[in-house]
């Protein structure tokens, strides 16, 4: 029966192989970078990276571990399990591919799709299609892979089709009154925010040899001017976690710190100098510093 109101809220995974548009696609459904203040987030399984909130729904979008591999090796009978237990929370799975191609990779990703929670089958980067009508075969091929709730051809980066997708999202999700308020999801401060974005970074660029056991600590935040001066750390749990991060010659962690400086920047409005360390943390002590550095207590 419907809930006088009708308000559907759920939980939202997207995956799909690297360079499918799944970062694009989050960000442009959400429009804005944002950050969860409230604690539920925390008690959630997952990771939240974004939250759409309209007059109507609710939705919340997650990282899946396991899916943040790489893939660099075929995965096995375990892993799929695995990865399917992670699943087993959300309401809909966004399986995003890229129009006119299905390849190894995203085979593999496939593979791993549990068969028991509605996938919508996402055929991104439409705008590379000279003629629409090229969708059509492909996406008959794509039916008869696997039993898709439904299929939306979209072009992420124009934004073209998203709303047609959040339609269909909806039609999967729970009623729900929404978990999260405007104010639990709004900016917590410049200082919470900047620890995520680089956070992001690192998740990003080695979310799977160092999964959940990492930190990042704001130092020092300060601003002079248009310059904003901000020293973050990096807390790991065993050294070889520390080379990783590291990377050779210190190249990866050049990377994350300058990938993380221009989005602070984009985000600030203003010019940022970042130092980045990384550090083994000791023991839980350490643990709490960091957490209050966060904003956690
Ligand atoms: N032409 C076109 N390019 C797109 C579209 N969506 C994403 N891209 C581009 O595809 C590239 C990869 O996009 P990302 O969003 O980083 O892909 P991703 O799936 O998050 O990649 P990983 O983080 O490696 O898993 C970027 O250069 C995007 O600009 C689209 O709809 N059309």
């Amino acid at each position: 029966m419907m809930s006088i109101s009708g308000y559907k809220t759920g939980y939202v995974a997207i995956v799909g192989r690297p360079n499918v548009g799944k970062s694009t696609l989050l960000n442009h459904l959400i429009k804005q970078k944002i950050s969860i203040t409230s604690r539920k987030a925390q008690t959630t399984r997952f990771r939240i990276h974004g939250i759409l909130t309209d007059a109507h729904s609710q939705f919340i979008f997650v990282d899946t571990p396991g899916f943040q591999r790489r893939y660099r090796s075929q995965l096995n009978q375990l892993m799929n399990r695995v990865v399917q237990q992670s699943m087993q929370d959300v309401d809909v799975i966004l399986f995003v591919v890229e129009a006119g191609r299905f390849g190894h990779e995203d085979e593999l990703v496939l593979e791993q799709l549990p068969n028991n929670i509605p996938v919508i089958l996402v055929i991104n980067k439409t705008d590379f299609l000279t003629d629409k009508l090229q969708l059509l075969p492909f996406m008959q091929k794509m039916a008869n892979l696997f039993d898709f709730a439904t299929i939306v051809p979209v072009s992420a980066l124009q934004n073209k089709q998203l709303s047609d997708l959040t339609a269909a999202i909806r039609n999967h999700l729970p009623e729900n009154p929404p978990f999260f308020t405007e104010d639990e999801i709004t900016d917590r401060s410049e200082r919470f925010l900047a620890a995520e974005l680089l956070r992001e970074k690192v998740f990003r660029q080695i979310g799977e040899e160092v999964p959940y056991s990492v930190s990042v600590m704001i130092e020092q935040f300060t601003q002079e001017g248009n310059l904003y001066r901000i020293h973050a750390c990096i807390l790991v749990e065993r050294e070889n976690q520390k080379a990783i991060i590291i990377g050779k010659q210190g190249k990866k962690l050049k990377d994350m710190a300058t990938q993380a400086r221009k989005d602070m920047e984009a985000l600030f409005g203003s010019k940022v100098y970042l130092e980045v360390w990384v550090k083994v943390r000791s023991g839980w002590a350490d643990d709490a510093v960091a957490l209050k550095s966060l904003g956690y207590e």
